[in-house]
């Protein structure tokens, strides 16, 4: 495992700049996630690094030695796709094999079956080694694809969306397992995905990627609580964050120069029927809590309420600013 830096890497397809001198530095044995919206350059990143394209310009560097002009052989990384992209005709255990049999690798009979062995209990394959790969469920060729690059132990895991094309409950499931494991084997990891709570939950630090390049890196506590401009708080939350005119709602205290007001759910008061400034729209109820659809003069806002808070669609509430977010003209955050 290793640091693996970035240093102004660019690349252009014709007229599009995927990337825009974008700058990353994930350190040895790291778990990043990369979020940001389709086209914002996440699988390109992934991509230059793997050695699958080529920088027009930039640094690429695998502990300390910049990889940029090399060939994916050259690199010591593996990469794990949306979709399995399995050996169809091998059975699992051949296809966990097959990339430690490269004769470079040197490795003995015993040391490949060892491995495989391990690495298939590890993504809880293990019952399922003598079939042939075709023969799986989908969640169980993801599993076999995650695991053909967990038998190598190279400097870096890439992973573009690996478990995108699960349904929720495996995605959940295999989401915890990937996290496990690469603590335990405290391995360095690179990922993208669409998903916040994948990236809230799995990441050490996640980068928000807008338009080339990165936004903002820090924890997921810090990208939540603390983020430096309107995109990348527009990135997390669940209901959106809710993007307000300065003068709209009592209770903030807004610095000078504020444009825009954003407010979470947890940045907002709710008092039913009391001095009220704003109306229940409608309720959706999503079993362990409710979305809460709010008009405040011309505008709506969404947050999230406990389903034992008695209200209704047509009540009248008061609702108080707590703490929110403030944002200048450009969009930056003020403090
Ligand atoms: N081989 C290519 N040829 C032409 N344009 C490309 C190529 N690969 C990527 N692009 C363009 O570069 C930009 C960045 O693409 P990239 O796939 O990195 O985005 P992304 O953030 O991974 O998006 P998504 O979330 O949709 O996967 C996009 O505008 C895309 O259309």
């Amino acid at each position: 495992m290793a640091d693996v830096v970035l240093r102004n890497l660019s690349k252009r397809f014709g007229d599009t700049q995927a990337l825009d001198e974008l700058d990353l530095f994930i350190r040895d044995g790291e778990f990043v996630v990369l979020l940001g919206p389709t086209g914002a350059g996440k699988t390109t990143t992934l991509r230059l690094i793997a050695g699958l394209e080529r920088p027009d310009s930039g640094r690429i560097e695998i502990r300390g030695r910049n990889v940029a002009a090399e060939a994916p052989a050259g690199r010591d990384v593996a990469f794990v796709f949306q979709q399995y992209s399995l050996y169809p005709h091998m059975t699992v255990y051949e296809n966990l094999a097959f990339p430690l049999k490269a004769p470079v690798r040197k490795l003995s009979a015993d040391e490949i079956d060892r491995r495989v062995r391990e690495v298939a209990r590890m993504v809880r394959i293990d019952h399922k080694l003598e079939n042939r790969s075709t023969r799986l469920s989908g969640g169980e060729m993801q599993r076999v694809a995650i695991g053909r690059a967990l038998v190598r132990r190279p400097a870096i895991y890439l992973m573009d969306e690996p478990l995108s094309s699960l349904d929720a409950k495996l995605r959940a499931e295999l989401r915890l397992e990937l996290k496990r494991i690469q603590k335990e084997l405290g391995s360095t990891l690179l990922y993208v995905t669409h998903d916040q709570v994948e990236a809230m939950t799995m990441a050490d630090r996640i980068g928000i990627v807008a338009e080339g390049r990165l936004m903002q890196l820090g924890t997921p506590r810090e990208i939540y609580g603390n983020p430096t401009n309107l995109h990348v708080a527009a990135r997390l939350g669940q209901p959106h964050i809710n993007l307000l005119p300065a003068d709209l709602l009592p209770g903030g205290h807004p610095p000078s120069g504020t444009k825009t007001v954003g407010a979470r759910t947890e940045h907002l008061d709710i008092v039913v029927g009391k001095d009220a400034n704003a109306e229940v729209d409608w309720i959706e109820h999503l079993g362990d809590q409710n979305h809460l659809h709010i008009r405040a003069g011309n505008h709506k806002l969404v947050t999230l309420a406990d389903p034992y808070l008695a209200i209704a669609p047509g009540d009248r509430i008061s609702l108080t600013l707590r703490d929110p977010l403030y944002f200048d003209a450009a969009g930056q955050r003020l403090s």
